[in-house]
């Protein structure tokens, strides 16, 4: 694991207007090329971590500091420029535009940011959607496509920009075991490569992939382990590492 801080969370609460607390004076560092995942009962906060992290929800109070900037204090205009530029995001639900091809929903956030040619971008889209196995459904309509390759053109769409950090919230959460395994796959080779990711998830296959998991219960981090880098050849031994650490937990 390197230690070069990407991402440092300073004293974040956060506060619905409905005035329960979800998330209280929590501390974190992300580092850059790690992959962290964030695990933990339902309504723990999970989901509003990282909303709040990736800049998508403003924290009721705290910093979230990138690059010696808090991005708490961005104006409109620079989040939305910081957002298109430094992350990427990959939903459940995929958020694709149905009448938008493969093709044209991965170039969109490429064209937004305008740092590169209209030509670049498709070039780069092109690469990305061959790199996951889509690269003979550039053209197709979203809605031909089954839930797994939608999952892997949202992942073409998020990386368009080479993000610095790719955010997640569960990604594997409405695909079949088979289709699940190959978006993990996908994103572990990514962190191969050195991309950095925050996933949300329930899911114990998708924590595996994991080489830092944080706990999160009553808007706290109750834990957070480092694990070895993932190894699909040692995954017998690596999920009872990470099952007796999440029972330990209580998970
Ligand atoms: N926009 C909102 N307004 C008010 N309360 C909210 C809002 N979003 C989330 N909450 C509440 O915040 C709490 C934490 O929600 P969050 O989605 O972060 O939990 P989670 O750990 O991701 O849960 P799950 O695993 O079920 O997805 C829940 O009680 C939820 O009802």
């Amino acid at each position: 694991m390197t230690e070069k801080s990407i991402i440092q969370v300073k004293n974040l609460s956060k506060r619905y207007d409905n005035n329960n607390q979800i998330l209280e004076g929590i501390d974190l560092e992300i580092f850059e090329s790690t992959f962290t995942v964030i695990m933990g009962p339902s309504g723990a906060g999970k989901s509003t971590l990282l909303q709040n992290i990736s800049t998508m929800d403003q924290p009721t109070s705290g910093q979230v500091v990138f690059e010696a900037q808090d991005l708490t204090k961005l104006s409109d205009k620079a989040l939305s420029r910081f957002r298109r530029k430094e992350i990427g995001f990959i939903f459940q639900s995929f958020n694709l535009i149905e009448h938008l091809s493969v093709l044209e929903n991965v170039c969109l956030p490429g064209f937004l940011l305008k740092s590169k040619s209209k030509k670049q971008v498709i070039q780069r889209a092109k690469d990305l959607l061959t790199g996951l196995g889509l690269g003979d459904h550039a053209n197709q309509a979203i809605n031909h496509l089954s839930g797994g390759q939608k999952q892997r053109v949202a992942i073409a769409r998020s990386l368009i920009n080479q993000p610095k950090i790719l955010f997640a919230d569960e990604p594997t959460g409405a695909l079949d075991s088979t289709s699940g395994i190959e978006v993990l796959d996908n994103l572990t080779l990514n962190n191969q490569n050195g991309q950095t990711i925050v996933m949300v998830t329930h899911d114990l296959k998708a924590a595996l992939r994991a080489d830092r998991i944080l706990f999160i219960k009553d808007g706290q981090i109750y834990g957070d382990r480092i694990f070895t880098p993932y190894d699909a050849s040692q995954l017998k031994a690596r999920r009872s590492e990470v099952e007796a650490w999440l029972l330990e937990m209580g998970w």
